[in-house]
């Protein structure tokens, strides 16, 4: 496999190719001020408790992600970043001691990098206080803070004082919908809910301002409303709309794009990323997969993604497998409605695009990425959400079993509240450990990250998984070694 190096700052062309860099953002304080009424309008199952998310679960993330990414900033420093009297100052954006790596990286901290420009600030904090509605003091008061704090309030929706001026970003977690690398592209998204539109005004200024990214400004792929969208009325709106979520999007090969037509992403984006992606020449293949739009199902990731190039997690009712499941019931015989969804699997390949290839099952489609674009020696195969068994399929699709992170081939972080998908796993051959016991590991020097191999890492998630996004979901790749 060839290596990246240091220099190079985007590129990713699979899905489970070594991870070399990643954009992740820790639970900010907005968090944190979500009252019940507002959770569901603000995509949440629940209202969280921030510390427990924070100290329990989501910062075992970063330190796994550090340790097999940027092992210097943390090797030997374990006891002292979790000191009580240090106050997580490691892992805050704004703090001095804060951990600070360009492979393990926030878009809070480049935010407050980039807001050191007057030009940039005007620009952003207009765009903002636009979207937000406040008043001009209120814009001329932001103008006046420094630009960690001012990073934090935009983020956030609040002062340094504590005052709340505009609703929070909860969302900006997933890291993972708000823009997809593909190749030496990125692609920015383009939010579906009004929840998460201001997530995508500051990724956009983020990527088009922020010199880790100047080399690849002519890179960057934005996705637009129809020509004269505005001049449509209310009812005929929702059929036009163009929206694309990163949970959706899916570099599967250096060659191959997914991308899910969902509760999120519409007709008209895929239209869109497909011309788009083909003129520029970043892929030769784009499939759909259409699924139903569902609250449970969101996004595609949400349902399957890969542990190696010859693995995939998947949920049992979207495969052929669920269907031969349902068989054995007898309820179709017995005028039960199937319980197996039928999905739409459509490929484009460039320069035949009137004549797409359809695909009868997401086994189908997965085995030929497997063995054809990737060119897996082995057999394709399956572990299935919840072990495939009822109800357990079900109810762990809904915790996340389906959306693992890749860190290399076959070492993978999933939520350690998915027993059953653990056991499945485990029957694959694959280790189990907890992120906790494997950092303590890696701080003893009783195994290098390079050794970790076949392993499952569980992440605590209980408060996570509220938020209703897997380890999937709170990863934005920019940089993997390449799969082929
Ligand atoms: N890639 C994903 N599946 N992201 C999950 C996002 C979850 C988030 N609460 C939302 O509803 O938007």
């Amino acid at each position: 496999m060839e290596k990246t190096n240091d220099t190079q700052r985007i590129h990713v062309d699979s899905e489970v190719g070594r991870l070399r860099r990643v954009i992740i953002h820790s639970p900010d304080k907005g968090l944190g001020k979500i009252i019940p009424t507002k959770a569901q309008d603000w995509l949440f199952e629940d209202i969280v408790h921030l510390e427990t998310m924070r100290k329990k679960e989501y910062d075992y993330y970063v330190k796994t992600l550090l340790y097999f990414l940027d092992p210097g900033k943390i090797k030997g420093k374990l006891q002292e970043i979790d000191d009580p009297k240090n106050n997580r100052a490691f892992y805050k954006p704004s703090h001095p001691d804060y951990f600070n790596s360009d492979k393990v990286v926030d878009p809070e901290f480049l935010l407050s990098q980039i807001l050191d420009s007057k030009e940039i600030k005007d620009r952003l904090v207009a765009a903002v206080c636009a979207h937000e509605r406040v008043s001009y003091a209120i814009q001329t008061q932001l103008h006046a803070l420094p630009p960690s704090d001012l990073a934090i309030t935009l983020i956030t929706g609040i002062l340094p004082d504590g005052k709340m001026i505009f609703g929070p970003v909860p969302n900006f977690i997933f890291t993972r919908d708000i823009g997809i690398t593909i190749n030496k592209h990125i692609m920015l998204t383009r939010p579906a809910k009004q929840a998460r539109t201001r997530e995508g005004i500051l990724t956009k200024f983020i990527l088009f301002n922020h010199p880790h990214f100047a080399e690849y400004r002519n890179n960057i792929i934005e996705i637009t409303d129809l020509d004269e969208f505005f001049l449509l009325d209310d009812e005929e709106k929702p059929f036009k709309a163009v929206t694309v979520e990163g949970g959706d999007v899916m570099t599967v090969a250096p060659n191959h794009l997914l991308i899910g037509c969902s509760e999120r992403t519409t007709i008209h984006a895929i239209n869109q990323v497909i011309h788009e992606l083909f003129e520029r020449n970043v892929v030769d293949k784009v499939t759909m997969v259409k699924i139903p739009k569902r609250r449970a199902y969101m996004h595609i990731d949400t349902t399957f993604t890969q542990v190696k190039k010859n693995m995939w997690v998947i949920f049992g009712p979207f495969s052929r497998y669920g269907k031969e499941m349902d068989r054995r019931e007898l309820l179709e015989g017995l005028g039960h409605p199937p319980e197996t969804i039928k999905l739409e699997l459509v490929q484009f390949e460039k320069g035949k695009e009137g004549n797409p290839r359809k695909f009868e099952s997401l086994e189908d489609l997965l085995d030929d990425i497997s063995q054809k674009d990737l060119k897996s020696t082995e057999p394709t195969e399956f572990i299935w959400s919840g072990g495939g068994e009822f109800p357990y399929g079900q109810r762990e699709q809904w915790t996340d079993s389906c959306n693992v992170l890749a860190v290399k081939e076959g070492v993978v972080i999933g939520y350690d509240r998915n027993d059953k998908t653990a056991e499945a796993f485990q029957e694959k051959g694959f280790d189990i450990i907890r992120a906790e016991d494997l950092i303590q590991k890696f701080e003893n020097d009783e195994i290098q990250p390079e050794e970790v191999e076949n392993t499952l890492i569980l992440l605590p998630s209980g408060e996570l998984s509220r938020a209703r996004g897997g380890s999937h979901c709170i990863s934005m790749p920019i940089l993997r070694d390449r799969i082929l």
